[in-house]
């Protein structure tokens, strides 16, 4: 089998697959690109299939193809002698309290990592704290030993705009300056992913110019509608093997439609309020069967209107 590379009319590139006979020629790699193929396909897959766990994020899930594509093209060009673009995979993640940024920036970790991209694929969550000393020098040390700690990773750094806090005298200009400095460096051995609130991350992008140029990848995670969020408190108990009741399900619904547009955008947390009513409602049909004489498999199944404390004032979250 032979490979070659083709531009049609759209100027896509196709690479073809040519079966003929050489007899004089040494045996074509065929194996390899077999297993090339293989591979491929059982990456995407298992990316698609982790991806296809979330809701929505219709346009992350066409990104994350993108990366993939550019990533396997990439690779198929160096294999052929060609060009191939160095990738710089620094991301910016802009989105409310738990619109899914630390459960896309793992995917993209290990897909990066099945890649061969990234040696390791880890997550290291940081926020100030983390990166921000207490004096002068400290601060480039720690974010420098976070840097080390995320070689072959993710580093990902939350509410990133807080370490613009305090101005050009405080120590977060540190690490920011040290942060952009191992982004260029060694853009190859980690990826940075600054996340936070939308209107914040803008301020701070327009707070340090250039910044937002060194990172090609620019992600929205929009809010979460109501059905979106019930449907995934759905699979949440369908992945712990309960189910709602119909009655459950409204009640959630109720709670929801008034949480969401009573507390403001900026302080209802999407997936993560979702989870913890989730949570909460396994724990209180776990202490009503306890106080029953009887139950069956359907009782132990199902999360009843009652098991969901729904009913008090809406927590800050
Ligand atoms: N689209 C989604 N589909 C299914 N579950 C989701 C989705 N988005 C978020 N979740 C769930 O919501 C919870 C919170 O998500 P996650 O921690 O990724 O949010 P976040 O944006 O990183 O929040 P924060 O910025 O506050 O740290 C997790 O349990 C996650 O699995």
């Amino acid at each position: 089998m032979d490979q070659s590379i083709r531009k049609n009319n759209k100027n896509q590139i196709n690479i073809v697959l040519n079966h003929r006979k050489k007899e004089s020629v040494p045996p074509p790699p065929q194996k390899i690109l077999t297993e090339n193929v293989a591979t491929k396909h059982d990456m995407l897959r298992q990316v698609e299939e982790e991806m296809g766990r979330l809701v929505g994020m219709e346009d992350l899930k066409k990104i994350i193809k993108e990366i993939y594509a550019w990533i396997y093209v990439n690779k198929k060009r160096q294999e052929m002698g060609l060009k191939a673009e160095k990738q710089v995979l620094h991301m910016l993640f802009k989105g409310n309290p738990g619109t899914g940024k630390t459960t896309v920036a793992r995917i993209i970790g290990k897909l990066l990592f099945q890649m061969n991209v990234l040696s390791k694929g880890h997550l290291i969550e940081a926020e100030r704290a983390d990166l921000v000393g207490e004096y002068i020098g400290h601060t480039a040390q720690k974010t420098r030993e976070l840097i080390k700690k995320a070689m072959g990773g993710i580093l990902f750094v939350d509410e990133a705009y807080s370490l613009a806090r305090g101005g050009e005298k405080d120590f977060g200009k540190e690490a920011i300056d040290t942060l952009v400095k191992h982004m260029e460096d060694k853009q190859h051995d980690f990826v940075l992913i600054l996340a936070g609130y939308s209107r914040e991350m803008n301020h701070f992008l327009s707070l340090n110019p250039g910044l937002q140029s060194r990172f090609p990848f620019i992600v929205e995670f929009p809010d979460y509608t109501v059905n979106q969020l019930i449907e995934i408190g759905r699979r949440m108990y369908e992945e712990r093997e309960y189910q709602l009741s119909r009655e459950a399900e409204w009640k959630l619904r109720d709670h929801l439609n008034a949480v969401k547009y009573s507390s403001g955008l900026t302080s209802f947390s999407n997936g993560r309020y979702v989870r913890n009513i989730v949570e909460k409602s396994v724990r209180s049909q776990a202490m009503r069967l306890l106080s029953q004489d009887s139950y069956d498999k359907f009782d132990l199944l199902t999360i009843s209107g009652s098991d969901l404390e729904c009913d008090e004032e809406p927590p800050i979250l």
